[in-house]
C-alpha cells in the first residue's frame, strides 16, 4: 500500500483504503528506536509495540507481567524513531479490563506519554463497551481476537481458536469489534478459512498472526521473523534472516581480535597532539 511519497505518514484511513483496494498491509512488532527506524525505512505500514516485549525483551514466560510504564517507555522510543509508519501500542494485561473508564485512562496515558497513534487490546464481545469508550474519545483502537496471549492460562496454552463451534463465537467477537468502532482487528492463530470468512464479512481490515493468507495484512514478532529470538518459533513464522547468528559470529571475531591485539589499531586510536609537541610522559 506504499503508493504515497516517502515521508507521508500512514493514517488509519490508509488501512481502510488498503482493504478496499486489495493492497496487503504489513506490520512488525518493535520495542526500541533502532529496530523501529530500520522497519520504517524499509517501508513497513505499521509497527506494534507488543506486550510480547515481556517475552522477547524482558525474558518472562508470558505477556502478563509487563507494566504500563515499561511499555510506554518502549513505545516512546519507537515513536521518536519512526517517520512514516503508523504506531500502535498494546495495552498490557490488567490495564483495561476493569472498566471502559480504566481502558480509556490507560489509552490516554499511552497517547499522551508515548505519543503512539493508536492502542490495541485483546478481546471481542467482552470488551465491546471498552473499545467504544476509547474510540468515542478520538483514540483509534485495534482489537485482537483468536488466540489472545493475555488469557493463555484460561485458553490452556498456545491453542488455535475458532475451530468448529468456535468459528461462530469468533464472528460474534469480530462483529462486536466493528460495531464498537475499532479501525482494525488482529486475528491470531485462527484457521485460514475462518479468517477468510471474518475478513469477507468485516469492513475493517483483518491482520493475520498465524491466521493464513486471506486476511488484509500480516503481522509477526520481529525477533521471530529475523532470527533474533530465543526459544521455539511458531509454525506461522517464516524466518527471513539469522540475526542471532550474524551477531554471534561478529561477537566471536571481536573477542578474537581483542585477544590477538588486532583490535584496536593505531588508526582506531588517538595521537597526542599537545600544542608544544611535548608528551608529559617523556622526550
Ligand atoms: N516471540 C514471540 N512470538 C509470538 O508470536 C508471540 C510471543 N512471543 N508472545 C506472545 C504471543 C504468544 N504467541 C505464541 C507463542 C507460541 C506459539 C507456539 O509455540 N505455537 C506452536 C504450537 C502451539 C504449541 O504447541 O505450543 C506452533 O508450532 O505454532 C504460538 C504463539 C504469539 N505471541
Ligand atoms: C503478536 C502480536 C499480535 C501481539 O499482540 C504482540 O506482539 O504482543
Ligand atoms: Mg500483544
Amino acid at each position: 500500500m506504499t503508493d504515497t511519497p516517502a515521508v507521508k505518514r500512514v493514517r488509519t484511513r490508509h488501512f481502510a483504503q488498503a482493504k478496499r483496494d486489495g493492497h496487503k498491509i504489513s506490520g512488525l512488532t518493535a520495542y526500541d528506536a533502532a529496530s523501529a527506524k530500520v522497519f520504517d525505512q524499509a517501508g513497513i505500514d505499521f509497527v506494534l509495540i507488543g506486550d510480547s516485549a515481556a517475552n522477547v525483551m524482558l525474558g518472562y514466560d508470558t505477556t502478563l507481567p509487563i507494566k504500563v510504564d515499561e511499555l510506554i517507555t518502549m513505545s516512546r522510543s519507537v515513536v521518536r524513531a519512526v517517520e512514516r509508519a503508523f504506531v500502535i501500542a498494546d495495552l498490557p494485561f490488567g490495564s483495561y479490563e476493569v472498566s471502559p473508564e480504566q481502558a480509556l485512562e490507560t489509552s490516554i496515558r499511552f497517547m499522551k506519554e508515548s505519543e503512539a497513534h493508536a492502542v490495541k487490546l485483546e478481546g471481542g464481545v467482552r470488551v465491546e463497551s471498552h473499545i467504544r469508550r476509547i474510540t468515542e474519545s478520538g483514540i483509534p483502537v485495534c482489537a485482537h481476537i483468536g488466540f489472545t496471549p493475555q488469557s493463555e492460562h484460561n485458553l490452556g496454552g498456545h491453542i488455535i481458536q475458532g475451530r468448529g463451534d468456535g468459528a461462530e463465537q469468533l464472528l460474534e467477537d469480530a462483529r462486536a469489534i466493528e460495531r464498537a468502532g475499532a479501525f482494525m482487528v488482529v486475528l491470531e492463530m485462527v484457521p485460514s478459512d475462518v479468517a477468510a470468512r471474518v475478513t469477507e464479512e468485516l469492513s475493517i481490515p483483518t491482520i493475520s498472526v498465524g491466521a493464513g493468507p486471506h486476511c488484509d495484512g500480516q503481522l509477526t514478532v520481529w525477533t521471530d521473523t529475523f532470527g533474533y529470538g530465543q526459544g521455539r518459533r511458531p509454525k506461522f513464522v517464516r524466518q527471513y534472516a539469522d540475526l542471532a547468528g550474524v551477531l554471534r559470529d561478529a561477537t566471536k571475531q571481536y573477542i578474537d581480535d581483542i585477544q590477538s591485539g588486532a583490535y584496536p589499531s593505531e588508526a582506531e586510536s588517538y595521537e597526542n597532539t599537545h600544542p608544544d609537541g611535548k608528551s608529559p610522559f617523556g622526550p
